[in-house]
């Protein structure tokens, strides 16, 4: 059965100032993937970490150009050097604390920013030292941010295990320990092919028990037994990327579109998709962002939202990503509103906290964004 298909919403696609104006929600960002040049060569010059540019400007376009190598493994290479200077509680404090000031900047309003614990322990810090060094900075970034009396940017983290290792069902056990003092949730992360989610299959039923949240990156370099895994194996909340579901879901000649068994499965059950445009026109898991699937899955009403992965390596914001799929896609603010509540549905905070930040804050924001569009 073909299923149907809805245009963007009618008016003037959003303009770059529109964009970094409009209320943002951001569900997959890596703080090991979003740190500042600048800090960076100073975090570097203290402990002497050689770096490839010890220019901040040149540093952050080393960062870009490395990342662009249309491969995730080339990709990954790039975080030896931001998790080689994450590796003390004063600079896992200051990199969290400029993320969420970086955050607020670029409009967000609700962000979750992941990392993995395991990688911040080479000079001796314990796990626990780690997520409480992040939360520190999570905290004072918060409360500054709320200085102007307004409600301010709110930050979770998801605490990430690597796919390649084994440490999963001990992260798994930090999250679980950490959900009521600024943790919402799980994550795997790395390298995709080789390592399937059922690896790890202790860790998500482990959290199942706990009724814990987590989400799986699948179906980014690798394709719909990924995403197939994350989803009836593991029991993912949500899925990192999952651009790869696409595989399943046929456009015919005329126009019209099928969905496979597992495409529909996401789209009835709602499973979010944190999509990742940037990122992926870097990693090859999508040729452009035009070309990206984005179009046609929100065109699907999949459960799409819309996210940076990683700040620093594909020089990217919440603004630069809406404002490159407005030019691509002809989004207007309705369009920008509709990911961006999709997103804080799926955010892995109480739902009455969810719905407060929806009722408070983005509805009457985007009407005050829309009213002064119309004047
Ligand atoms: O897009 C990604 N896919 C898989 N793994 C990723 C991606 N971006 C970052 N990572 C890895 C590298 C980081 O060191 C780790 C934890 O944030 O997660
Ligand atoms: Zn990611």
């Amino acid at each position: 059965m073909s299923v149907v298909l809805t245009e963007p919403s009618a008016g003037p696609p959003v303009t770059p100032e529109q964009a970094r104006l409009a209320p943002k929600v951001l569900l997959h960002d890596h703080l090991d993937g979003g740190l500042r040049p600048q800090t960076i060569v100073e975090l570097a010059a203290e402990i002497g970490h050689e770096l490839p540019e010890t220019d901040a400007e040149a540093l952050g376009a080393w960062f870009a150009r490395m990342a662009d190598s249309g491969s995730l493994v080339s990709y990954l290479e790039t975080f030896d050097h931001t998790v080689a200077v994450m590796q003390t509680g004063p600079a896992l404090t200051r990199i969290a604390r400029e993320c969420v000031e970086d955050l607020a900047a670029d409009g967000v309003v609700y962000a979750e920013v992941r990392y993995a614990p395991e990688q911040h322990v080479e000079n001796g810090l314990t796990l626990d030292e780690v997520v409480a060094a992040v939360q520190e900075g999570f905290e004072q970034g918060m409360e500054a941010s709320r200085s102007d009396g307004g409600p301010g940017i709110v930050l979770r983290q998801l605490l990430t295990a690597m796919r390649h290792q084994a440490r999963s069902r001990e992260i798994a056990e930090l999250s679980v320990a950490w959900r009521d003092r600024g943790v919402a949730g799980f994550d795997i992360a790395g390298a995709e092919a080789g390592y399937p989610p059922t690896r790890h299959l202790d860790a998500f039923e482990y959290l199942q028990r706990e009724n814990s949240h987590f989400t799986i990156h699948a179906g980014e370099a690798f394709g719909l037994p990924s995403i197939w895994e994350a989803i009836q194996w593991c029991g993912a909340d949500r899925l990192g990327h999952g651009v790869r579901i696409i595989d399943d879901i046929t456009v015919a000649d005329d126009g019209s579109v099928e969905l496979g068994r597992l495409a529909a499965y996401v789209r009835d059950n709602r499973i979010p998709l944190e999509m990742c445009p940037a990122s992926n026109v870097q990693t090859g898991a999508a040729t452009s962002i035009a070309e990206h699937p984005i179009g046609l899955l929100t065109r699907l009403r999949f459960r799409v939202t819309v996210n940076t992965d990683n700040r620093l390596m594909s020089s990217t914001s919440m603004t630069s990503e809406f404002t490159h799929l407005a030019e691509a896609f002809g989004y207007g603010l309705r369009d920008l509103e509709w990911f961006t509540v999709n997103a804080m549905k799926s955010a892995f905070l109480p739902f009455d906290e969810r719905l407060a930040i929806i009722a408070d804050v983005i509805k009457p924001r985007y009407a005050a964004l829309a009213g002064s569009d119309e004047a």
